[in-house]
């Protein structure tokens, strides 16, 4: 697919729900008693196999095309699937539905994609298996696909988090909901905290004194009315395609604001970016944000700010190569594991259209500022590496080819229409 180009945006988007929250809303209502009514759900490919996985283990959900209606069934009431679930390439699927289901005693086989089969699950099942339920990979290996059966006397556990994952965290504490007794995780660093934040809304007690988090299980949540606000990591590409575009000024609405979410706006006002943030909006967490064209210098990003932006680091990373000096991003090994090796491939398709950054064993070094030029690039089936080389095409002097573009959709469908809306003068 060749990519739009161009040397001026404007204009205003509202950003595509949040797909974190979105898995999460879905989760929670079938794991609650009553009715959870859903409002703006992302129906992107990720979030719609954690539908359809309900679905299959039996819980009732109605989608009249605007709301989608969650009948809660409680854990208990969860049944055995007919057949393997497949969650495709979402890690959030299946690392969650491990700690829901590590309390059920029928057996579920969980499948996914080709990448999902190379992600890690051992991270998981340690901790779910030290509770009590069984968990296996084929050949006794922790990728996907995995068989779980659980155990309906989940025993708590403390827990010393070796790697900061709001999805393993969150596995445990879809365990330890169903446990009896007090479950303890302890942080390596804060990561997203949209589970810990609706336990509390779906009427359960939690809690959290800085990187310690204690549950007492087993407890029944309650069905809420919940509207998605706008994912972050979906508006920062344009927040980065405002800033290294000239002649820019776009306006992004309803952009969610979770502290444990935002490192992104942190580096950018550190490298001395045109954003503001206006119309906040405390009760859904989001806010207006307006990002103009920017002279940017180079930043070091790394430690506890790490988790707060990692998967924003391959666009970062882009918007370095647009900064005067050299950006070091260090401590994000966690890039390594995900939809794919997101430090080697960053850095890979970015050489390719000139940029002079280099992958290191935990990051990139990038020296800015580098003009981009015309190259064949390849998502290599992964979403935001996908997203980043259309921005990254913007700004390229000539054309930029774009293989397996349709990853896009695993989190943002309307990607190229929103891209098409901003530009306003076609190279
Ligand atoms: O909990 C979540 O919704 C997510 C957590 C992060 O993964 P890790 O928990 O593996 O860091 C993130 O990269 C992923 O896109 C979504
Ligand atoms: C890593 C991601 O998602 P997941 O882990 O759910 O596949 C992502 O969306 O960038």
């Amino acid at each position: 697919m060749r990519l739009l180009s161009t040397d001026a945006l404007q204009g205003s988007i509202d950003v595509p729900a949040d797909k974190s929250i979105t898995h999460r809303s879905v989760m929670f209502g079938a794991i609650a008693k009553g009715q959870t009514k859903i409002k703006n759900f992302l129906r992107a490919q990720d979030c719609l196999n954690t539908l359809q996985a309900l679905k299959e283990l039996g819980v009732p959900i109605y989608d009249d095309g605007n709301t989608i209606t969650v009948t809660g069934v409680g854990f208990s009431g969860l049944t055995s699937a007919r057949q393997a679930i497949n969650v495709g390439n979402s890690g959030t699927t299946m690392r969650l539905l491990l700690g829901i289901l590590a309390g059920a005693t029928f057996e579920t086989k969980l499948i996914g994609d080709a990448s999902l089969n190379k992600r890690p699950m051992q991270r998981v099942i340690s901790p779910l298996k030290q509770m009590g339920a069984t968990i296996m990979g084929e050949n006794q290996q922790e990728f996907p696909p995995l068989i779980v059966k659980g155990n309906s006397h989940l025993t708590p556990i403390k827990y010393t988090m070796p790697v900061a994952s709001a999805q393993v965290k969150s596995a445990i504490l879809f365990a330890a909901l169903q446990a009896e007794g007090q479950t303890k995780i302890i942080e390596k660093e804060l990561s997203r905290n949209h589970t810990e934040e609706m336990i509390a809304q779906f009427g359960g007690k939690i809690h959290i004194d800085g990187k310690i988090i204690s549950l007492y299980g087993p407890q029944i949540l309650e069905g809420q009315d919940i509207t998605i606000p706008g994912d972050i990591s979906s508006a920062a590409f344009f927040l980065v395609a405002g800033a290294i575009v000239p002649n820019s000024e776009v306006i992004l609405r309803n952009v969610g604001m979770n502290p444990t979410r935002i490192g992104i706006i942190d580096v950018m006002k550190q490298m001395g970016a045109h954003l503001q943030i206006t119309d906040k909006d405390q009760v859904n967490q989001s806010a207006t944000c307006i990002i103009k064209s920017s002279s940017l210098k180079a930043t070091i990003i790394k430690g506890a700010l790490i988790p707060r932006l990692i998967d924003e680091l391959p666009i970062i990373a882009l918007l370095a190569t647009q900064a005067q000096g050299t950006t070091i991003i260090k401590d994000a090994q966690e890039l390594k594991v995900k939809e794919t090796n997101r430090i080697d491939v960053t850095a890979w398709q970015l050489q390719k259209m000139g940029a002079n950054i280099k992958a290191t064993e935990d990051g990139l070094v990038i020296h800015g500022k580098t003009p981009l030029h015309g190259a064949k690039v390849s998502s290599h089936g992964d979403h935001r590496i996908g997203m980043m080389l259309q921005i990254a095409a913007l700004i390229s002097e000539d054309s930029v080819e774009l293989e397996k573009p349709e990853a896009i959709a695993i989190s943002y469908p309307n990607f190229f229409q929103d891209v098409k809306q901003l530009v306003k003068r076609r190279r």
